[in-house]
């Protein structure tokens, strides 16, 4: 079974990183998410990314805010696809997460979704069509979210200008 790993720098960033863990859930991804912090925990950051593969994670998905080390640190220990999820952070609103992560040197990849709970559900959602080139459930499952998402869209009213 493949697994995805959804880490992230404090048990705060929890809910906005649950709308990747639900994403997930909905396509049928198997996942396990913990605290792992590349400031507060170095030592289980490196732990955690160098066995990352052998345990069996097929994609890593590292949520943080403010000076967002957490996803290129990881990357920096592993061959695993890294999806990057700037947290909103109180002082600069996720600005400072966004630019701590999105901006890797050349040679060492993170793939950066949006701030926020958004682009923590795209990570989730992203991280399910990487598992899906070779999960044919899941692919399914991804076939079916995205049409009946479009037939929602397409059932919505015309808009109305109120009195
Ligand atoms: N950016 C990082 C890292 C890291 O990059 O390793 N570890 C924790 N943090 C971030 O600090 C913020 C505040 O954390 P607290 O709420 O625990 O004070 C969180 O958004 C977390 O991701």
């Amino acid at each position: 079974m493949n697994k995805v790993a959804i880490v992230m720098g404090s048990t705060s960033d929890w809910p906005t990183m649950q709308n990747a863990a639900k994403m997930l859930r909905e396509m049928g991804v198997e996942f396990e998410a913990k605290v792992v912090s590349a400031h507060r925990t170095p030592d289980r950051l490196t732990e955690f990314a160098v066995t990352a593969a052998e345990q069996g994670f097929d994609v890593i998905i590292a949520g943080a805010g403010g000076a967002a080390h957490l996803p290129g640190m990881i990357a920096a220990h592993t061959h695993l696809p890294v999806l990057g999820c700037p947290v909103r952070s109180s002082q600069l609103s996720g600005m400072d997460s966004l630019l701590s992560i999105v901006q890797m040197p050349k040679g060492v990849a993170v793939g950066t979704l949006a701030i926020g709970d958004a682009g923590a559900a795209n990570a989730g959602l992203l991280a399910a069509q990487i598992i899906a080139l070779h999960d044919d459930t899941v692919r399914q499952n991804i076939i079916n979210f995205r049409a009946a998402q479009t037939e929602k869209v397409l059932a919505s009213a015309d808009l109305e200008l109120p009195e």
